[in-house]
């Protein structure tokens, strides 16, 4: 196992904390997906006994925009949809931070900080080495009972009874294309939309629906789910104006964050993947860019969508900072 080349760690909601290696004999496929969805490493890992790992993949460093640049980036993402180019685009950025823990100290530190969400830490040759507690279920599948998350809007926890009519239309849009496309799909019937709730992600709050349908048995997740990313909780709506306007205005490269990481299997009809959301990468082994973002529309604020990257930063941060958990 000392010469492996890949390195995985990982805990759904409610779960311990296990770690794989890869294993060609294993029916157990990892997939770790960028945003473009132009890379997409895909490997057969098998669960194993916790090991020690030295051989971090370090991927080049990007520069983090300027506090000014990002905010005129905001303000011309704002203007753009004032025009009417579209009706909203999720811009984000990235938050150079330092820990003193080790990788593997940190995941450790997110798996106590986080039990709701989902937390990995990966490292690959291709990829670099990433971590991540993520809120957002892209997809799960289990014995034909499909699970979609539909999940956007934030707010402080403490604030979580103030979110407004137009953020709660802001989020019925993502639940709306889930939906139109499950409708669309000939293999899938009973879709429920759910009732709308807060979902508690670290510090924050959002606006979520478990989007529930059922799946018949020629039903591919691996195929619907690159139908799915990404969708307007992380991209935007029209969805194809919205990637076009990230690729082009976007002041770094996304690379796997907003991308999507999880599970399919190669002999049952099960899949589990999460939106690459609340994350950072390594550029060394105590330095990292977390990355964060969130969806402006024609009303959005300039400086209160920098504020709120600053509070989403806050998860990741809490795992790399000094104090005990
Ligand atoms: C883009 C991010 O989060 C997404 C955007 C949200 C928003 O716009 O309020 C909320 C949850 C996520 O769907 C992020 O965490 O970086």
């Amino acid at each position: 196992m000392g010469d492996s080349k890949i390195f995985l760690a990982y805990r759904v909601p409610g779960g311990k904390l296990q770690f794989y290696r890869e294993s060609q004999d294993s029916p157990q496929l990892f997939h770790f997906v960028n945003f473009k969805a132009d890379l997409e490493l895909q490997m057969a890992m098998e669960a194993c006994a916790p090991y020690d790992f030295q051989a971090w993949h370090f991927h080049s460093d990007q520069e983090a925009p300027s506090k000014e640049s990002q905010l005129t980036l905001l303000d011309q993402s704002i203007q753009a949809l004032q025009n009417g180019e579209g009706a909203k685009v999720v811009i984000s950025r990235l938050y150079p931070a330092q820990t003193k823990w080790s990788p593997i100290q940190v995941l450790e530190r997110m798996d106590a900080l986080y039990p709701q969400a989902t937390v990995y830490l990966f490292s690959h040759p291709e990829a670099g080495t990433w971590l991540g507690a993520s809120p957002e279920n892209l997809l799960s599948l289990d014995e034909g009972n499909l699970e979609i998350a539909s999940l956007a809007g934030t707010r402080k926890w403490e604030e979580r009874d103030t979110f407004t009519a137009k953020e709660r239309e802001e989020q019925a849009i993502v639940s709306r294309s889930i939906i139109d496309l499950l409708k669309a799909q000939n293999n899938i019937e009973a879709i429920e939309g759910g009732n709308t709730e807060i979902k508690k992600a670290g510090n924050l709050a959002h606006l979520y629906n478990a989007i529930q349908a059922k799946a018949g048995t020629s039903f591919k997740p691996e195929s619907f789910v690159k139908e799915l990313h990404p969708t307007p909780a992380v991209g935007g709506s029209p969805k194809g104006w919205a990637i076009d306007f990230i690729l082009k205005n976007e002041l770094y490269d996304r690379r796997f964050y907003t991308g999507y990481f999880g599970w399919s299997h190669l002999e049952r009809s099960s899949a589990q993947f999460w939106v690459n959301l609340r994350c950072a990468e390594y550029n060394g082994l105590h330095n990292l860019n977390l990355y964060v973002g969130g969806g402006i529309t024609a009303q959005s604020q300039a400086m209160d969508e920098w504020k709120e990257t600053e509070a989403k930063a806050q998860t990741i941060l809490k795992a790399l900072e000094k104090q005990n958990v």
